[in-house]
């Protein structure tokens, strides 16, 4: 039975900042992503990691995305540094390794690997624990023939996130209009409520909500279970996609949204969440 998290026990997972906490407590991320042939997935991640509550993120990926990033998000911190949590890949290509690799080299907390960075078995093997893989159905394929999972992955996706989970010792993110989140030996289930978050870019957001939230519970060192972290981002983001929509209430009348409105729609989810 694939567990479900309440919206009360996220409100646990997703902590408001207290007094004593100030932009370092509240967790960092750098991201790895946006190469100068998708630099729109940098700014769409950067700003998943923004609106999901860290204090402060750095952007590492090209120089055509820190433009757009910087333009977009002028909060967001050039200069290297270190980070909680990392986020790579979003708009991958390979410009991206050698920065992914210098990132890793200098870093021991989480690491979301999305898009190219999961497919690339050499940053998977830089990567040590906790890695976070976010695979849609098609990186899931592949990534399923890459760690030589004997036969084709199973189509039922919650098998599929356990197999994928079991083979790279990763918590996998199987992403689609049901989310599930795998580690070894248990499995999360986010059913979307609405499919308008279902368009480009939606992943990249996802990638940086998941590595803020992340980030905030390594600086914390909290003892949540990393498979209870991520599926409260991956409500936080669901959600998210569901005001953007309109979908304020059951049967509330939607409309078509993009990845951006996402972005704005972490707002309201966060709000929502019953607290004290
Ligand atoms: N604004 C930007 O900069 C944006 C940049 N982006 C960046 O673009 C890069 C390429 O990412 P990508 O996902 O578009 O292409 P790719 O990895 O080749 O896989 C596509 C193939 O997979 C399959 N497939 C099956 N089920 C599927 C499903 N549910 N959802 C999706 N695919 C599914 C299907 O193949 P089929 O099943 O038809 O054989 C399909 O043809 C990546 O770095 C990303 O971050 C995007 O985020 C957009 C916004
Ligand atoms: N039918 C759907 N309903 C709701 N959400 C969906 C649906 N299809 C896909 N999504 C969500 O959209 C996002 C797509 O991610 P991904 O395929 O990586 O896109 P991109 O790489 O363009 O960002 C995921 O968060 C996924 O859960």
């Amino acid at each position: 039975m694939n567990r479900v998290l309440s919206a009360g026990e996220v409100a646990d997972l997703l902590p408001e900042p207290t007094e004593a906490d100030h932009k370092y407590t509240r967790g960092t991320v750098t991201l790895v992503t946006g190469s100068s042939t998708y630099p729109g997935a940098g700014v769409l991640s950067v700003g998943g990691a923004l609106g999901a509550g860290a204090g402060f993120v750095r952007f590492a990926g090209s120089e055509r995305a820190a433009d757009l990033v910087l333009s977009r998000f002028p909060e967001v911190v050039l200069a290297p540094g270190g980070a909680d949590a990392l986020v790579i890949g979003c708009g991958w290509d390979e410009s991206l390794r050698d920065p992914a690799r210098q990132a890793l080299a200098e870093h021991a907390g989480p690491v979301v690997l999305d898009a190219g960075a999961l497919l690339d078995r050499g940053l998977r093997a830089e990567v040590g624990t906790p890695a976070v893989l976010t695979p849609h159905p098609g990186e899931a394929r592949r990534l399923w023939e890459q760690v030589g999972g004997g036969g084709p992955l199973p189509t039922d996706l919650t098998e599929a996130a356990r197999a994928l989970s079991g083979a790279t010792g990763s918590t996998v993110v199987l992403k689609s209009a049901r989310t599930l989140v795998a580690t070894p030996d248990r499995v999360w289930e986010y059913r979307a409520r609405t499919a308008w978050p279902g368009v480009a870019g939606a992943g990249d957001v996802l990638a940086g909500v998941i590595g803020s939230v992340l980030a905030r519970h390594w600086q914390a060192q909290t003892t949540a279970n990393l498979g209870d972290v991520v599926a409260a981002a991956v409500w936080l983001h669901g959600e998210a996609g569901a005001h953007a929509a309109g979908l304020t209430s059951a049967g509330a009348p939607t409309h078509p949204i993009r990845a951006s409105d996402i972005i704005r729609g972490l707002a309201p989810a966060w709000q929502s969440l019953p607290r004290g």
